[in-house]
């Protein structure tokens, strides 16, 4: 298998409270990779250190690059795309104009119209809704146009923090099965949840974070069978 994404001894601190400490872990090609852990274990903190948002000591290597100079733009530019959050996209712009702002950072913007008849077939809700303020879209539509957008930018690692975050049990299971197929494009994922059950569902690896620290890693349909992460996490059944 080949590499898309190491992250090696990364500690990231607020001042002097280390919220990430010495966390490894790696994203192969094609692979959606999970990390969960409760409310305050550093998932967010991670992600952010991840695209650059947020410094972190440690090595952090894409796709054979060390990213240590490299800005969020500069990662962004090479495929490292975080999924915005749902309530960051612009809500008075339609849903079309919402997912071509994906594209803002793409050099070659010759492919925008393939792009979103392609975002357009995998949504077709989106397709139906193209018109439509992306404001009065459903809590689930607003994921759906989030990861569309993400799409839009031809990422090769997409970082999701939290995308079943409000969303009904329904509509988490199509969420979720829009991740999976993300899979079919080749497209590798770094999933961040609460929802420990439903990422390790849709994951083919997990690592479980508990106060910064990495405790537990393993096939997601290893740890999902596992009868300490059933009783801490996986609502004990
Ligand atoms: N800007 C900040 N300044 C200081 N401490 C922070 C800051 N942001 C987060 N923290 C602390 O770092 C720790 C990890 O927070 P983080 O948001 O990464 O956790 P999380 O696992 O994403 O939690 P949740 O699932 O609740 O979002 C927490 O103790 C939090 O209070």
């Amino acid at each position: 298998m080949t590499q898309m994404f190491s992250i090696e001894n990364v500690s990231v601190a607020y001042g002097k409270v280390e919220a990430v400490r010495n966390v490894s872990l790696s994203v192969e090609q094609g692979q959606i990779v999970t990390v969960i852990g409760p409310n305050g274990a550093g998932k967010t903190t991670l992600l952010m250190a991840a695209i650059g948002l947020l410094k972190s000591t440690g090595r952090m290597v894409f796709q054979g690059t060390d990213l240590a100079r490299i800005d969020v733009e500069g990662r962004v530019e090479r495929g490292l795309c975080l999924v915005p959050e749902k309530r960051e996209l612009f809500a008075d712009m339609s849903v079309a104009d919402n997912l071509l702002l994906g594209t803002y950072s793409l050099r070659d913007r010759s492919t925008t119209r393939k792009s979103l008849d392609d975002v357009f077939d995998r949504f077709p809700r989106l397709k139906e809704r193209s018109r439509q303020a992306a404001g009065t879209l459903s809590g689930g539509e607003r994921q759906m146009l989030a990861l569309g957008r993400a799409l839009m930018a031809k990422p090769k690692l997409l970082v999701l923090d939290e995308p079943s975050l409000g969303l009904a049990p329904l509509i988490v299971r199509e969420i979720f099965r829009t991740i999976a197929s993300l899979r079919s494009l080749g497209v590798s994922v770094l999933l961040v949840e609460q929802n420990a059950r439903a990422a390790l569902e849709t994951a083919d690896f997990g690592y479980v974070l508990e106060t910064g620290e990495i405790i537990q890693s393993g096939p997601a349909d290893t740890l999902i069978h596992d009868p300490k992460l059933i009783a801490a996490y996986l609502g004990g059944h």
